[in-house]
C-alpha cells in the first residue's frame, strides 16, 4: 500500500478499540525471559514489529542481529549479547545506523565488555565479541540523550558478579521508561535502589526469578484515540485493557488530553473518552514523555489551540528527526511549529495559513510509524492522504483495521 486516503466521519464517533499491547513492556520481559534461560510464561506480547524482532533475535544462531528500525530492540540487545559474550553483528535500517549508541557501548566497555564498531564510531554497526569483568561496576552515564541506554544497563546490572551502580549526569529524559524497567525487574525479583536526588541507580548481583507475566495495552497507542476523540464533532471511544495505574509513562496522555477536550473515565475493561470543553492554549513538557508530541502538536494544530512545546530535543534522534518532520507536515494542515528560543522551547501556532491554500494535504511519513498515526486523527475534521502507511507496524500493526473501524470514517488504499 503506497497511500492511504482517509476522509472525516459522516456522523457520531462511536467505537470499542482493542488496542495493541506495550512494546516498551514486552521488549523488557523478553530480555528479563532470556536472562532466566526462557522460563518465563509471557502473556499479551505485543505484536509490534519492534517486540516480533526481539522475539526472533533472541533465539536466532545466527551471528547477525539485524534488529529493522527498533530502538529498544537494538540497544538492550547490544548490553545483552555484550555481557552474555556472545559473538554478535548488530545492524539496522540506514537510519537506525544514524542513532547514536556511543554512551551504552562507553558503559559496556568499561564493564569489560569487547565490543567494536563496524563503520562509525558509535554508531551501529557494531559487533559484540565477548566479556571479561573489568572488575568495575559503577559507571556514569548520560541521562540527557536516551534512557534505553541506562534502561539496557539496568537490565544486564544483576547477572555482573556485582551488580552495577549507575550515576546519571545531566538531565535525565524519559525518566518513566527507567522507572517501567526498574518495576519490570523487581517483579521478577531483582530490587534495585533509586536514589533520583543524588542520580544513582544500584542494582544488587542477583539471579531473575522465573515467572508469569502479562503485558498492559499500549498507552503510546491510545494517545491517537485521544486525539480522534478531541478532533471529531462527536466522539465516544472505549479503549480496552489500559489501567490507570500504569508502568508506562504515555498514561499521563489521559491528563494532557483534559485541557484538549478529552475526558477520562477508567472502567473494569479500560478507559472510556468523552468530549468536553477545550481551552485555547497549552504548554505541555514532553521530557518524560516524547512519543507523545506529535499526537498533541498535530491535535492542537487542528483545533485552534495554541502549544508551547518543551523537552523535545530527543525526538531529532528518533525514527526520523521528529522536530523537522512535523515542521513539513504541519505546514501542510495550514499551521506552523516554530522554535521560540533558543532554549528549546517550541511553539504549534495552528491554522497560520488559510486551509483554502494549502491544497489537498498529503502527508508524508519518513519511515516513522507516529507520522503516520499522529496525523490519521486530523481526518476528523479534513480529508488527507497519509503515505506509506504500513510503517505503523513498528507498533501497532492493526492501527489501519481499528481506524476504519471508527463509524463513517472511509479508507481508501490509494496508488
Ligand atoms: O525504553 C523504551 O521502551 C522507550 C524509551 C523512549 O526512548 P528514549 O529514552 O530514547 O527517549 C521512547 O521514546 C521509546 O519509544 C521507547
Ligand atoms: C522512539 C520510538 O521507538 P525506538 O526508539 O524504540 O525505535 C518510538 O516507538 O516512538
Amino acid at each position: 500500500m503506497n497511500a492511504v486516503y482517509v476522509t472525516p466521519p459522516n456522523g457520531p464517533v462511536r467505537a470499542t478499540i482493542p488496542l495493541a499491547s506495550s512494546k516498551s513492556e514486552s521488549n523488557r520481559a523478553l530480555i528479563i525471559d532470556a536472562l532466566t534461560d526462557f522460563r518465563c510464561e509471557l502473556h499479551n506480547l505485543s505484536t509490534a514489529r519492534d517486540t516480533q524482532t526481539m522475539i526472533r533475535l533472541l533465539r536466532s544462531d545466527d551471528p547477525v542481529a539485524d534488529v529493522i528500525d527498533a530502538g529498544t530492540t537494538m540497544r538492550f540487545l547490544t548490553a545483552y549479547f555484550a555481557v552474555t559474550g556472545r559473538h554478535k553483528t548488530l545492524t539496522g535500517t540506514p537510519r537506525m545506523c544514524e542513532r547514536p549508541i556511543g554512551i551504552l557501548v562507553d558503559a559496556l566497555h568499561l564493564l569489560g565488555a569487547d565490543i567494536e564498531y563496524l563503520q562509525n564510531e558509535g554508531y551501529p554497526p557494531l559487533v559484540t565479541k565477548g566479556f571479561g569483568y573489568s572488575g568495575t561496576n559503577h559507571v556514569l552515564v548520560r541521562g540527557d540523550v536516551s534512557s534505553q541506554y541506562i534502561s539496557a544497563l539496568l537490565m544486564v546490572g544483576p547477572v555482573l558478579p556485582h551488580g552495577i551502580v549507575l550515576e546519571l549526569t545531566g538531565d535525565i529524559g524519559s525518566r518513566p521508561y527507567i522507572e517501567m524497567t526498574l518495576q519490570q525487574m523487581a517483579y521478577f525479583g531483582v530490587e534495585a535502589q533509586a536514589d533520583w536526588n543524588n542520580k544513582t541507580i544500584t542494582v544488587p548481583a542477583k539471579a531473575y526469578e522465573p515467572k508469569k507475566y502479562s503485558v498492559e495495552s499500549d498507552w503510546s497507542g491510545a494517545s491517537y484515540w485521544y486525539s480522534v476523540v478531541a478532533l471529531a464533532e462527536d466522539a465516544e471511544v472505549e479503549l480496552l485493557g489500559l489501567k490507570e495505574r500504569s508502568l508506562q509513562g504515555d498514561s499521563a496522555i489521559a491528563h494532557i488530553m483534559r485541557p484538549l477536550g478529552v475526558d477520562s473515565t477508567f472502567t473494569d475493561s479500560g478507559v472510556r473518552l468523552t468530549k468536553i470543553p477545550a481551552q485555547e492554549s497549552l504548554a505541555v513538557d514532553f521530557t518524560d514523555c516524547p512519543d507523545l508530541a506529535q499526537t498533541v502538536a498535530v491535535c492542537c494544530a487542528m483545533n485552534g489551540i495554541s502549544l508551547t512545546l518543551t523537552g523535545i530535543e530527543s525526538l531529532k534522534i528518533k525514527e526520523t528527526d521528529r522536530v523537522a518532520a512535523l515542521q513539513a507536515e504541519l505546514q501542510k494542515l495550514g499551521a506552523v511549529l516554530i522554535e521560540a528560543e533558543a532554549n528549546h522551547r517550541y511553539e504549534v501556532h495552528p491554522m497560520v495559513i488559510p486551509a483554502s491554500a494549502t491544497g489537498a494535504a498529503r502527508i508524508h511519513t519518513y519511515d516513522d510509524h507516529r507520522m503516520a498515526m499522529a496525523f490519521a486523527p486530523a481526518a476528523m475534521k479534513r480529508g488527507l492522504i497519509i503515505e506509506d502507511p504500513n510503517v505503523v507496524a513498528k507498533s501497532y500493526p492493526s492501527f489501519w483495521d481499528d481506524f476504519g473501524r471508527v463509524a463513517g470514517v472511509r479508507l481508501s488504499t490509494e496508488i
